[in-house]
C-alpha cells in the first residue's frame, strides 16, 4: 500500500519521555523512546530505543485543543491554574482526545498529551490536527436530541447530562434538547414541528419503543415534505438524517445489534466520529392503509403475548419482560393463521448461514451498489409461498436482534441492511420442546434446528389469522371478546385459547392482526457501523495498518 505523505513529525514530550509523533492524512502515531534528556530548541532529542507505539486513525481523533497545565497546591490542597511563564523553558501542550476500544465492542475517549518547549510547534501541530479534522465531513455539527425520561430505569436524563453531552462538548456538536413530557411527543414533534434544516442528526435517548417513535417521526416528515403517501406508496424516500441511539431503555436491541453493546459513551462516540450505518425498516399495512414500521422484531404470539402482558407491569421496569415471558410461557397458547411470503433470491443466503452480518457487510453493501430497479428486484425473488398452521410464534426479525438476553439474536445471520426479513415460524410443539428452542438463543447450540421451526428469508410477507379470514377483522374481534373474553381472561389456561394473539412491532401493540409486510431496503442511516469483528476490538492497531 501506499504510504501517506507525512504532514507533521517532530519529537515531542508525553510524561516526561520523548516520543516520536508523525501525523499524515490516515494516521497519529507516537513511539516512545527512552532517552538521556538533552533539549534542543523546543524537542527533544537523546538516544533512543523504540518502547512503545501507539497509532490512532485521524477518523477516530474526537478532538483536539491547547492543554493549560494545571498543578496542585501545597497548602490549599486544591488544583489551581499556573500562571503563564514567559521563560525560555515554558511548557505547552496540546490534547488530542481519541477512541479508544476496550472489551466487549465498547468504546472510550482516552486522551494524551504532548508537551513541548516552542510554542509555534505546538500552535502548528493544534492547527494541521484541526484542519484534517474539519476535513471529515461525515462528522455532525449539530444535533437535536430526545430523551425519553421515563424509558428502562428511568435514567435517561441523568445518562444524557453526565455520559453524552461531556463528549458532545468536547467535540464541540451544538445540541438541542427536548425532554419528552408525554408518549408521542418526539414522535409529532418530529413530524411537524422540527426545523429538520438546522441538523445533522436526530439523537434519541431511551429504548426501542423511543428509537421507534423517533423513526416513525423521521419516515412520515420525510414521505409529507417529499409528497409520498405512506398508505400506498412502494417505494418510500429515505430521510437524509441520521440516528443516533443512546441505549436507556429495558431491551435496547437496535443499539446492541447494531453496535454490539448498550453503552452511552460508545453510542456518543459512533455519533462524533460520523459513523453510519443504513438499515432495512419494514412497513405494516392492514387491508392498504399504513399501520406502522418496524426495524427489529415483528413478533405474534408468544412474543405479541409477553408485550402485551408486560405493558400493565411496566413499573417493575425491564424486569417486567423475564416475569410475563414466565407467565406466557406457562400459558402455552398456540394461534391458527395462514403465512403467505415473498421468499428472497438465493443470492441474500439464508437465516441459517454462518456468515453473520458484521461491520462493512459485504452481503448489505452489495445492495446499496447493485442498482436494481423495483421491477428486476421484486422479478428475482421468485413466487409467493402460502402455509397455514397451528403457531406457538411467528417472528420476522429485519437484523439479528441481538440484546444482552440473547447476545446472538432471534436470527443470529440476519442482515441489517440487504433488503430482507428472517421468518421465523414456531409450530405447535410441548412446552419442553419450546423451552428448548427458547434457551438455545442464549447458546451455542442452533435455535432453528428443530422439526418445529421453520426459517425463511423473505422480501415479503402476510399474515391472516385463521378465524378472521374473509371476514372483518374489528366485527369479529367484539363477537369475539364478548363471547370468550371474559371467561379467557378469567382461565387463561382454560383449554379454550383466545383465537388471536396481537403483534409485537418492535416493542408497540399493533391494533390489528391481519398485516401485510414489506421491506424497504436501507430506509433509514443509523450513526453507527455494525457490530466490529472480534480483530478490531482486540487489536486496535490493525486498524492502523493502511
Ligand atoms: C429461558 C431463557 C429464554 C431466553 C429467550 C430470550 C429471547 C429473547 C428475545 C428478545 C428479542 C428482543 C427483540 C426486541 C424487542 C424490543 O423491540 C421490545 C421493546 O423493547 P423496549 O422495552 O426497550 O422498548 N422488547 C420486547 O418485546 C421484550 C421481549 C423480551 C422477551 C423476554 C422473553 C423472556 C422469556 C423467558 C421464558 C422463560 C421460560 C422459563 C420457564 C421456567
Ligand atoms: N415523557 C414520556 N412519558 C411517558 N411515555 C413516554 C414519554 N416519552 C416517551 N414515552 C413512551 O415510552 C415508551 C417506552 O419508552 P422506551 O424509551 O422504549 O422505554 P422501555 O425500553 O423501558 O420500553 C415508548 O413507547 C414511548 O413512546
Ligand atoms: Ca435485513
Amino acid at each position: 500500500m501506499e504510504k501517506q505523505p507525512r504532514l507533521l513529525s517532530s519529537q515531542l514530550s508525553l510524561q516526561n519521555r520523548v516520543c516520536d509523533v508523525t501525523l499524515n492524512c490516515v494516521v497519529l502515531t507516537w513511539k516512545e523512546r527512552e532517552t538521556t534528556k538533552k533539549r534542543v530548541s523546543g524537542s527533544f532529542l537523546g538516544s533512543s530505543r523504540a518502547a512503545g507505539s501507539h497509532c490512532v486513525p485521524v477518523c477516530e481523533i474526537i478532538a483536539v485543543q491547547e492543554t493549560t497545565e494545571a498543578c496542585q497546591s501545597n497548602d490549599a490542597g486544591r488544583w489551581q491554574m499556573v500562571p503563564q511563564q514567559p521563560s525560555e523553558s515554558e511548557q505547552h501542550a496540546f490534547t488530542v482526545s481519541y477512541v479508544e476500544r476496550m472489551r466487549g465492542h465498547r468504546w472510550r475517549c482516552s486522551e494524551v498529551t504532548f508537551h513541548c518547549t516552542d510554542w509555534r510547534l505546538c500552535q502548528q501541530w493544534i492547527q494541521t490536527i484541526k484542519e484534517q479534522l474539519s476535513q471529515l465531513t461525515s462528522r455532525p455539527k449539530s444535533l437535536l436530541v430526545y430523551i425519553n425520561p421515563y424509558g428502562g430505569k428511568q435514567r435517561g436524563k441523568w445518562i444524557y447530562e453526565h455520559k453524552v453531552a461531556p463528549v458532545f462538548s468536547r467535540a464541540s456538536i451544538s445540541t438541542d434538547v427536548i425532554v419528552t413530557e408525554c408518549a408521542n411527543h418526539a414522535r409529532n414533534h418530529l413530524k411537524k414541528e422540527a426545523d429538520l434544516k438546522k441538523y445533522d442528526g436526530v439523537v434519541c435517548v431511551g429504548g426501542d419503543g423511543m428509537f421507534s417513535e423517533i423513526l416513525h417521526g423521521l419516515i412520515s416528515r420525510t414521505q409529507c415534505d417529499s409528497g409520498v403517501d405512506e398508505n400506498c406508496a412502494e417505494t418510500l424516500v429515505p430521510s437524509a438524517l441520521r440516528i443516533g441511539i443512546i441505549p436507556a431503555g429495558s431491551t435496547d436491541c437496535i443499539c446492541f445489534a447494531t453496535v454490539g453493546t448498550n453503552d452511552p459513551v460508545t453510542s456518543a462516540l459512533h455519533i462524533v466520529i460520523g459513523d453510519s450505518q443504513p438499515m432495512d425498516v419494514c412497513s405494516v399495512h392492514h387491508n392498504n392503509t399504513f399501520l406502522r414500521y418496524s426495524v427489529s422484531l415483528l413478533g405474534y404470539g408468544f412474543f405479541g403475548d409477553v408485550l402485551t402482558d408486560s405493558e400493565r407491569k411496566r413499573w417493575m421496569g425491564p424486569a417486567r419482560y423475564d416475569i410475563s415471558g414466565v407467565k406466557t410461557f406457562l400459558s402455552h397458547r398456540y394461534y391458527e393463521g395462514t403465512i403467505s411470503f415473498l421468499p428472497a433470491a438465493d443470492i441474500f443466503g439464508t437465516p441459517r448461514d454462518k456468515i453473520k452480518c458484521r461491520s462493512g457487510c459485504s452481503v448489505c453493501q452489495k445492495q446499496s451498489t447493485e442498482k436494481l430497479t423495483e421491477e428486476e428486484r421484486e422479478g428475482s425473488y421468485g413466487v409467493w409461498r402460502v402455509t397455514r398452521g397451528k403457531f406457538l410464534a411467528i417472528n420476522a426479525a429485519s437484523m439479528s436482534c441481538a440484546c444482552p438476553r440473547t447476545p446472538k439474536g432471534l436470527s443470529p445471520a440476519a442482515h441489517l441492511a440487504d433488503g430482507t426479513t428472517d421468518l421465523i415460524l414456531i409450530r405447535k410443539c410441548s412446552r419442553l420442546d419450546f423451552l428448548r428452542h427458547l434457551l438455545r438463543h442464549t447458546n451455542k447450540d442452533d435455535q432453528f434446528d428443530h422439526t418445529f421451526v421453520e426459517v425463511h428469508r423473505v422480501q415479503q410477507f402476510r399474515f391472516t389469522p385463521k378465524h378472521w379470514e374473509g371476514g372483518s377483522e374489528l366485527d369479529l374481534c367484539e363477537s369475539k371478546n364478548r363471547l370468550f373474553g371474559q371467561i379467557c381472561r378469567q382461565q387463561p389456561v382454560c383449554g379454550c385459547a383466545p383465537a388471536h394473539s396481537s403483534w409485537n412491532c418492535d416493542g408497540e401493540i399493533l391494533p390489528q392482526t391481519t398485516i401485510h409486510v414489506r421491506v424497504h431496503c436501507q430506509l433509514i442511516k443509523l450513526f453507527a457501523r455494525g457490530i466490529e469483528e472480534k480483530t478490531v476490538f482486540e487489536d486496535p492497531y490493525t486498524l492502523c495498518a493502511v
